[in-house]
C-alpha cells in the first residue's frame, strides 16, 4: 500500500498544472497548485500516507456531509426532506438556476450550496456559535481529533466575497424555506472554513465506513445516518461529476473547493486526499485522478 500511494502521488502531482485554484474565495487562491497528499486508514487500524499530508486545508463542501448528519439528528427525515430534495442536480454546485425553474425554492439535494444553506438553517442551537460548536464537535468526534478548529483567514475571506451564496439565501428566504438569512450564512461560511488534514478526512471516511464508529470505538453517528450520507456522497458528492466518479472509482466521496476529498469504502477504509488545483467542475484534478486509480488498482468499487 505504501509503495502504491507514493507512486500515485508522484504520477498525478503534475496534473495540478492543468487545474485552477478556487480563487473566487481569495484566500484559497494562495494555495500551492502542485500540492498533493493522500492518507488511508483501514478498518484493521493500519495507516498509510504519501505526499503533502501535514498541510492543513479547509473542509468547504465536505462540511455538507456533517451538517446533514446533524440536521437529521435534530429533525425527522420528513421535516428535512420537505425542504431539500434527494436528487442529483446535474448543475454546478453553486448554480441558482434550478432553484427558480424546478420545484421553486426547494433545492434538489443537500450537497449543492442552496441545499446546504437549507440544511445549516435547520441545525439547532441558541446562537450561531452554539450551532457551530455542535458542528465542530461532530467533526472532532468523527475524526477523533479534538484539535480541529476554524481557519479564520479563510472564513473572513469567504464571508467578504460570498455574493452568490448570499443571493441564494435571500431567494430561499423569499420562499419561506429558511428562516434567518444572516445566521444561516454565518454558520455556513464558518463550517466551510473548518481546517483539517488528509489524516482527519481519512479518519472521518473510516468512521462512515464503520457505520458511525470512530477510531476510539465510540459510536458518534447513528448507523442509519452513516448509510444515508454515503448514499448522497455516491449520487451527489462530486457535484455534476458524480456519475463519472461512480463509474471510474465507485466509492462514496465528497469533495470541496479547497481541493480536499473524503472517501469512504464501506467496511474497508477511509481515504483523505488533498490537491488544491480543481477541474472545471470544482473537484481536485490530481486528487480525483489519484482516487480513481487507487480504487481501480485495489478493486475498491462498491458496485
Ligand atoms: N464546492 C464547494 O466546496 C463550495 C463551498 C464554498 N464555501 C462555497 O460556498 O462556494
Amino acid at each position: 500500500m505504501q509503495a502504491l500511494l507514493d507512486e500515485l502521488v508522484e504520477k498525478h502531482r503534475e496534473k495540478g498544472q492543468d487545474g485552477k485554484l478556487a480563487d473566487y474565495i481569495p484566500q484559497l487562491g494562495e494555495q500551492n497548485p502542485l500540492a498533493l497528499g493522500v492518507t488511508v486508514h483501514t478498518v484493521e487500524g493500519e495507516e498509510f500516507s504519501a505526499g503533502d499530508c501535514p498541510v492543513a486545508f479547509t473542509l468547504q463542501s465536505i462540511s455538507k456531509v456533517f451538517t446533514l448528519i446533524l440536521a437529521l439528528m435534530d429533525h425527522d427525515e420528513e421535516a428535512v426532506f420537505d425542504r431539500v430534495g434527494m436528487e442529483p442536480s446535474g448543475d454546478p454546485f453553486n448554480s441558482i438556476y434550478k432553484l427558480e425553474v424546478d420545484s421553486p425554492g426547494k433545492p434538489l439535494n443537500p450537497m449543492i450550496n442552496a441545499g446546504a444553506l437549507v440544511v445549516s438553517s435547520l441545525i439547532r442551537g441558541r446562537t450561531v456559535d452554539d450551532r457551530l460548536q455542535r458542528v465542530l464537535s461532530l467533526v472532532r468526534n468523527m475524526a477523533d481529533n479534538q484539535e480541529i478548529d476554524i481557519d479564520s483567514a479563510v472564513y473572513h475571506s469567504e464571508r467578504a466575497t460570498g455574493y452568490r451564496n448570499r443571493a441564494m439565501a435571500h431567494f430561499l428566504k423569499e420562499y419561506g424555506i429558511i428562516d434567518d438569512v444572516e445566521s444561516t450564512l454565518e454558520l455556513y461560511f464558518q463550517q466551510c472554513a473548518i481546517a483539517v488534514t488528509c489524516d482527519d478526512l481519512a479518519q472521518m471516511g473510516l468512521c462512515l465506513a464503520r457505520l458511525g464508529v470512530n477510531a476510539s470505538g465510540e459510536s458518534v453517528v447513528p448507523r442509519e445516518l452513516a448509510r444515508l450520507v454515503k448514499t448522497f456522497m455516491i449520487t451527489t458528492g462530486m457535484y455534476n461529476a458524480s456519475g463519472e466518479f461512480a463509474i471510474y472509482a465507485g466509492i462514496p466521496a465528497k469533495s470541496g473547493v479547497s481541493g480536499g476529498i473524503m472517501a469512504s469504502v464501506p467496511e474497508k477504509m477511509g481515504i483523505g486526499v488533498f490537491g488544491p488545483a480543481l477541474d472545471e467542475k470544482g473537484n481536485s484534478i490530481a486528487g480525483g485522478a489519484l482516487l480513481k486509480e487507487l480504487s481501480q488498482t485495489l478493486d475498491l468499487s462498491i458496485f
